[in-house]
């Protein structure tokens, strides 16, 4: 690589994208990679700080940053993304549908590790709407070695890709509202229309809610009704803590033929219980999900909603950061909640 004056530069080739930066207005490729300057530029170029310019020459054996950065982008992510750029050497790596957005944190962790190499991601397990950029990739200098470029493509085969997206299924959701004080018309149920709202949110259908008193017999027989008439999913509202009269949990545990967990490291939500009917996932869902924007329901629920099975484990892993700070304006995902 060459380092000439920016005035005598005039009339060669631009090696990378010249970044201009003016707070709060602008931050872009002032010249893009590929642009001969011309004589008017060289004013621009010292404005920007600019007093040489690289002319570029690479080496049979190295890449320029922007084809180095298209390959880590396509070695890294499966084919449900958009990637684009090159600009200013970076590639955006974008949705390409709405779904849950999935991580290979470890490969990540790898990938970053090496030197001369980056990728930034937003959390892992985020639903991500159509479009929404998940990924920024690049390398750190002008140039690098194609070897090592062929070294992360060979970290990546055969690997979970280090970013996939698995689509929302569209599952028929039952939704079991318990609470005798609601049973019995003492109280408007409220319940019933946040987990609609939260299941139709995620592209599934929700059945008519069906309600039951706090009797453990009643309660699982109602899931048994819901589970005849087609649930997939069964979403229990309610009675779920210490009170004499919570007794979903235990309707729940009669009704299963596995239990995940009674109870999650999140805060609020800590009551949540999600066990198994055969295939069906039943989550009994603490009444705080009735009042808090976000509680661990969401955070499992994603998971049900593209058909995983979420483990003890990766349950537990959600108590660091599980500590809603309840912001005055609700920032989800973007916060400790979501991973
Ligand atoms: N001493 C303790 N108190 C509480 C504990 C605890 O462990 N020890 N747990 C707390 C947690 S965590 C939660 S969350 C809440 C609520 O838990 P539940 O799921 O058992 O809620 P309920 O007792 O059934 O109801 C609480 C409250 O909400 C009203 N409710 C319930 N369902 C409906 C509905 N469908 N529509 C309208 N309103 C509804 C209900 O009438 C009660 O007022 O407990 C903490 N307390
Ligand atoms: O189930 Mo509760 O209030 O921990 O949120």
């Amino acid at each position: 690589m060459r380092k000439i004056a920016v005035e005598e530069a005039v009339g060669m080739v631009l090696g990378h994208d010249l970044t201009k930066i003016v707070p709060d207005t602008f931050k872009g490729a002032a010249f893009k990679k590929g642009h001969v300057l011309r004589k008017e530029d060289v004013e621009a170029l010292r404005k920007m700080g600019k007093n040489h310019i690289w002319v570029l020459e690479l080496a049979a054996d190295e890449l320029h940053e922007n084809d180095a950065a298209i390959r880590i982008a396509k070695a890294t992510v499966s084919e449900d993304f958009i990637l684009e750029g090159p600009s200013e050497g970076k590639i955006s790596i974008l949705a390409k549908k709405k779904g849950l957005l999935k991580i290979n944190t470890d490969l990540l962790e790898e990938v970053n590790n090496r030197e001369r190499i980056m990728m930034a991601t937003i959390r892992h397990h985020t639903v991500v709407e159509e479009n929404k950029m998940v990924a920024g990739t690049r390398i750190i200098p002008l140039k690098i070695k194609e070897e090592e470029i062929k070294a992360v493509e060979a970290l990546c085969h055969g690997q979970e890709p280090l970013l996939q997206m698995k689509e929302l299924l569209r599952l028929k959701v039952g939704i079991l509202v318990t609470g005798t004080e609601v049973y019995t018309g003492l109280i408007e149920d409220k319940f019933s229309q946040v987990l609609v709202d939260k299941v139709r949110q995620m592209g599934s259908e929700a059945m008519d809610p069906v309600f039951a008193p706090d009797e453990e017999e009643v309660i699982e027989s109602k899931i048994g009704q819901l589970v005849r008439e087609g649930a997939q999913l069964i979403l229990l509202a309610g009675g779920m803590s210490v009170d004499a009269d919570d007794v979903t949990p235990k309707a729940i545990a009669n009704a299963s033929t596995e239990i995940i967990t009674y109870g999650a490291p999140v805060l609020p939500g800590a009551m949540l219980m999600l066990a198994y009917a055969e295939e069906i996932p039943m989550v009994g869902v603490p009444a705080c999900a009735m009042y808090h924007k976000i509680t661990v329901l969401d955070l499992v629920l994603q998971r049900l909603m593209v058909g995983e099975k979420p483990t003890k484990r990766e349950i537990s892993a959600l108590g660091h950061g599980g500590l809603c700070q309840h912001c005055e304006v609700c920032h989800y995902p973007v916060c400790t909640l979501s991973r």
